[in-house]
Order: structure tokens, then sequence, then C-alpha cells
């Protein structure tokens, strides 16, 4: 007789008694490469999500595939090649790296029961197919942190999404656990604190240092979300660290689509003010990326230091994310520690061993 239809336990899953727990790196996704062919089925899977965009469907669909899909993919695509590396998608290569580093961090620090993986929201590899091969290692307690800082419905709540639609189909699901948000993490902005100063030292200091933000409407904000919150805290605590004021490290919001307001000041605005203003050296920095992208090495690094030179600026300098370096490692280590907390596998060696 068939087994149920509805539940699946991946083939080989492992009923090993001594289980392991797993980290599961989730990032946003990215085509498989800078052509309008490969960004088109990534755009429709990303912008066909309801967490994203909740136009009603049927107008939406309409207006995605009649319009959107026909223009976006072939722009996109452009930029992409723009910041396309011999390895791939920088949001790749960069998250492929930090999993690698977070995993010999976690192995330095806890031993061999924990296993991260990575998984990507849009295309591949997918959080369904992930989670199957963690099972089949043995994985039994899950823990899963999106790489996004500030929760957003958008893009956290959408990682969420994923997840459930995953463990609701599985026969024997992980015990799991989920982090939200890692906003206010002070290993986290004190490694962004690090990096500001390493620029600094290297290149000088810019006038301003501008901390610059993916959008998103307004309305969501109005609506629930913590967003536009969690990302004034991240950059009042990175002020602080570094002891500047709000005009010398302004905010803004980036990557505004369509036509709804999205959370303001504009990035482009702000960097066109600031030329105009008299303002020669900008240093800019991402802090709500866990690592460089399109919206971070085009958008910023290129794009707006265009519309700040334009205006009248001389250089806006980008500092990059933290990406795969011992000191985001480090960071994301101990936060997955404390969210672990009570999960032996998550206990320090030595007092595992003498337990
Ligand atoms: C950092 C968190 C992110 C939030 C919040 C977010 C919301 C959001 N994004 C779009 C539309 C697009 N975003 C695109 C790229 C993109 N977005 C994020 C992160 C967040 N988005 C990242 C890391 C990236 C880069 C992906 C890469 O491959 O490097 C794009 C695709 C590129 C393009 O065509 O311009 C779109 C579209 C919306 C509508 C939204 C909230 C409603
Ligand atoms: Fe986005
Ligand atoms: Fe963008």
């Amino acid at each position: 007789m068939p087994g149920h239809p509805d539940y699946t336990g991946p083939a080989g899953q492992s009923h090993d008694t001594h289980p392991k727990a797993g980290v599961l790196l989730v990032n946003l996704g990215t085509p498989d490469a800078p052509t309008a062919a490969a960004v088109r089925p990534y755009l429709a899977q990303f912008l066909g999500d309801r967490r994203v965009i909740d136009y009603p469907p049927l107008l939406w669909k309409a207006i995605l595939y009649g319009v959107i899909l026909r223009v976006r993919p072939k722009r996109s695509a452009h930029a992409y090649a723009r910041i396309w590396t011999p390895e791939g998608s920088p949001l790749r290569v960069y998250s492929e790296a930090l999993a690698k580093g977070l995993q010999a961090e976690l192995s330095a620090r806890v031993g061999g029961s924990v296993r991260v993986a990575l998984a990507m929201r849009y295309g591949r590899p997918d959080v369904a197919g992930t989670i199957a091969a963690m099972q089949r290692e043995g994985v039994r307690r899950l823990l899963v942190l999106p790489l996004y800082p500030q929760y957003s419905a958008t893009s956290t709540g959408s990682v969420f999404d994923a997840v459930a639609d995953t463990i609701k189909g599985l026969r024997w699901p992980p015990e799991l656990r989920q982090v939200n948000d890692y906003h206010d993490e002070p290993a986290y902005i004190a490694a962004l604190a690090d990096s500001v100063r390493a620029h600094w030292a290297t290149h000088g200091r810019g006038e301003k240092l501008l901390m610059s933000f993916h959008g998103i409407p307004e309305r969501y904000v109005r609506e629930g979300d913590p967003y536009f919150e969690q990302s004034q805290a991240t950059a009042r605590l990175l002020r602080e660290a570094l002891g500047l004021s709000e005009a010398e490290a302004p905010l803004s919001f980036q990557s505004r689509v369509g036509r709804e307001r999205w959370l303001q000041p504009y990035t482009d605005e702000t960097v066109k003010a600031l030329g105009a203003q008299g303002v020669k050296r900008i240093d800019a920095i991402s802090p709500g990326f866990a690592v460089d992208c399109l919206e971070t090495l085009e958008e910023i690094a290129m794009q707006n230091a265009e519309f700040f030179r334009e205006a009248g600026g001389e250089t806006l300098r980008y500092i990059p994310c933290l990406n795969a370096t011992a000191a985001h490692a480090n960071a994301l280590a101990g936060l997955v520690l404390r969210h672990g907390q009570g999960w032996t596998e998550f206990s320090p060696r030595t007092a595992r061993d003498d337990a």
C-alpha cells in the first residue's frame, strides 16, 4: 500500500540515536545568471509572493505577467551583469562563504553536533529541499536564522512561511526555533562599528556616514511591520558605537519599487541633497544587509555614487557588508548559541563531555 501522500519522510531519513542540531541560514535568493531569461523566473517567484506584494491576487497577476515581467528582467539583468563575479552572484558567493565560516566557528565552539546549511527563499537551493537534506543527516533540532538583521514581514516573515509550509508536510518534523531579528545584537553592532573604523583608517573619514536600509512600503509599517523601528534602532546603536550625531550619520531607505509611498527619506534623494548642500565626501554603509548584493554593490556603490557626483559631490565610498568575515561568523555564532540554549548539541564541548 502506498504511503499517505500528504506527509513525507525523506528516503533515508536518519533515525540515529545521536541526533544533530541544524542551523538553517536563509537569504533572499538571486538569479542563476545575469540574463533576462534567468532573472525572469526569479522575479516571478519573488514578486508573486503575497508577503512582498499584497495587491488583490488576480489584478496583481495581470500586472506582474502583463507588464512587469516583460520589462524588468532585461533591466535587472543589465544591473546584475555589472556586479557578477566569476564565481556567480555576490549574494550567493558571500552567503555560502558565511555559512562555511559559521560552521567552522560553531564546530570550534561546540564540536561536531551542529550542521549549518544555507537555503534561499527564492530560487535554489530551496528551503524544503535543504530541510530534507538536513533531516537525512540526522538533524532533529532546527534553528532557523534568516539573514535579515531587521524583521520585516516581507523578508523574514516570508522565510517563516517557507519553513512552516515545509514542516507541515513532514511525517516527523524537527524541533523548531526561529530567530526573528538581530537588529540590536551587541556583537553585530560592534562588528559594524569596527568595519567603519577600519574603513576610516584606510581611506580617511567622509563628512557623513550614510546608513542606507532597504525600504518597504510605508503602509506595511502602519499595518504592524516593525521594520522601520528596528532599522532606526540599528542606526542609533551604530551612531552611539561610533560617537556620531544624527546629522553626521543620517539614515535613509533605498530600492523603492512601484508607485506607493515607501519609507522615507529615500537614499537617492538624500545623496542628491547632500551633494547640492556642498558635502564632498560620503561614506555609505548598508546595515540591513548581511552580505553584499545587487542592492548594495550596484544601487549604492555605483548608482548612488553617481547621483552624488552629479549633484556636486566628489566621492561616495561604500563600506562593504560584514560578508564572510570572522567578525560576522563570530557574531552569528553567539546569536545561534544563545537561541539554542537548552539544546544539548549547542552546549560547549567541554561541558557536554564532562556530563
Ligand atoms: C534587506 C531586506 C529586504 C527587504 C525588507 C526587501 C523588501 C522588498 N524588496 C522588493 C523588491 C526587490 N528587491 C530586490 C532585490 C533584493 N532585495 C533584498 C532584500 C530585501 N528586500 C536583497 C538582498 C536583494 C538583492 C538580491 C540579489 O540577487 O542580489 C529586487 C530584485 C532586483 C531588481 O530587479 O531590482 C526586487 C524587485 C520589494 C517589493 C520589497 C518589499 C515590499
Ligand atoms: Fe528587496
Ligand atoms: Fe534595487
